[in-house]
């Protein structure tokens, strides 16, 4: 089926009180998707996403509407915005395709070094690239700025020169994108064009709470059977696992909603896990540690044109927000929240929406360390699945972070030069 015309998605109001199936994917995501497209061509398979479709408002995702969709402070909001305990602001996806359907749709290959640490197949990550290329993949066109941003780069050493390619490798080099030439995005949840619609049913607005467990036998590990989730009335279902022994629950709800909902079941530190009432199944201290991110630093290219030059000096401001509050330990967060409100308050949507669709004359260059060294925690605040936990992620508290950020924000500055000139 095409989007977005799928017979197999449906409000989670219309699901039975319990179903049975031989997978149950928790989070329909930039991982979810896929994964459950290619589960249903042998298997029965249900998707549980807390979020909407990210088709019901056609061009909301669209390259013009890039900003407003991210900063959508709205409780149905496809980017749900929190602030970590650094005191950065930061988002989380809450719809169908996941952080695909509002994020920079920037898109790299793995490094072949990660591939063979993970101990993947080669060969079918290769084909999995394919298949994913061959619906949301394309090749961006260069603006002129750009052409000036990739030689600033050279200049500055960034070498060797890669051209076009989607290997995450060193150097120069011109990625893809899922904006198409008309600027359309597109997203993982439109991989679920994959999926068989005999044996695919993904409800939206179903907000997983717990994972299931029994004891085999005395003694055994516990075993997942089972997911309830709740619908947008409030009101609570089942969903089990088959008796095939293949049948699995595959929590992909992302980095922070996959440890969450972990806790929420029992599986997590005892610690955090009795003060809040929760039945500790597994006590598991490490769920929750090891939390990392690359933050945004970078150098924005002024712009000629009056209202590029205010929307890039906005967000080249709350960049600098952010990295002064992950550098120093300052919360200036309300200021990144201020920035954003008196930036929609000023310019309708027309105006950012032209913003971004006309030749632009300026931009901004992102920073961002690759692997982060430094790591952090989370931390369940409640036990409502929607509230999002604390999380703390230590920003440069490793030394060689806090040297790689300095090292990049200088090549960007050598490169913005050029582009200046
Ligand atoms: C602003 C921004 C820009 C980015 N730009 C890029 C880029 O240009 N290129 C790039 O490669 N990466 C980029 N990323 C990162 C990328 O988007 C993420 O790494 C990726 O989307 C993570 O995929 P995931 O499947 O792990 O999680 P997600 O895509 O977040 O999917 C998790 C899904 O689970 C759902 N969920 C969570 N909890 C529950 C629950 N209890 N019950 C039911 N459903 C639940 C969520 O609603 C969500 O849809 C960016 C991220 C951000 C925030």
């Amino acid at each position: 089926e095409t989007v977005p015309n799928y017979s197999f998605v449906h409000e989670s109001t219309t699901a039975p009180p319990v179903s049975y199936h031989d997978y149950i994917v928790v989070g329909g995501g930039t991982a979810g998707c896929p994964l459950a497209a290619t589960l249903s061509e042998t298997a029965n398979v249900l998707v549980l996403e807390r979020g909407g479709s990210p088709y019901r408002k056609p061009g909301k995702t669209d390259k013009g509407n890039f900003l407003l969709t991210l900063l959508d402070p709205s409780p149905d909001s496809y980017a749900q915005i929190f602030i970590t305990e650094d005191g950065v602001y930061n988002h989380r996806a809450r719809v169908l395709g996941g952080g695909t359907v509002f994020n920079a749709g920037f898109y790299s290959h793995a490094e072949t070094e990660f591939v063979k640490e993970s101990g993947l197949d080669e060969a079918l990550v290769n084909d999995a690239y394919q298949w994913v290329e061959n619906k949301v993949v394309f090749k961006a066109p260069l603006l002129q700025w750009q052409t000036a941003v990739r030689d600033g780069l050279l200049e500055a050493g960034v070498l060797p020169y890669n051209g076009f390619t989607n290997e995450h490798i060193n150097g120069t080099k011109i990625g893809s994108t899922i904006f198409d030439m008309n600027d359309h995005r597109h997203s993982a949840a439109d991989l679920l064009e994959y999926a068989d619609p005999k044996n695919i049913i993904v409800y939206l607005h179903a907000t997983v709470t717990k994972i299931l467990f029994t004891t085999q036998t005395v003694g055994s590990r516990p075993r997942a059977i089972g997911v309830i989730y709740e619908d947008a009335m409030g009101e609570k279902h089942t969903a089990y696992l088959t008796n095939d022994s293949k049948s699995e629950i595959i929590v992909s709800a992302g980095a922070i909603g996959s440890s969450q909902l972990l806790m929420l079941s029992g599986i997590g530190p005892r610690s955090q896990l009795e003060p809040l009432g929760i039945k500790v199944v597994i006590d598991q201290p490490m769920v929750g540690r090891g939390m990392a991110d690359n933050t945004l630093n970078g150098v924005f290219i002024p712009s000629p044109n009056p209202v590029e030059l205010s929307l890039l000096s906005t967000v080249g401001i709350s960049l600098l927000v952010n990295y002064i509050e992950a550098g120093s330990g300052l919360n200036l967060a309300p200021s990144f929240g201020w920035i954003s409100k008196f930036l929609l308050s000023i310019l309708d949507q027309t105006t950012i929406g032209s913003f971004f669709d006309t030749r632009l004359n300026g931009g901004i260059i992102l920073q961002k360390v690759a692997r982060p060294l430094s790591t952090g925690h989370l931390k369940l605040r409640s036990t409502d699945p929607n509230e999002t936990p604390k999380v703390r992620f230590n920003y440069f508290q490793e030394p060689e972070d806090l040297r790689n950020c300095v090292q990049g924000m200088k090549t960007i500055i050598v490169a913005r030069k050029r582009v200046k000139e």
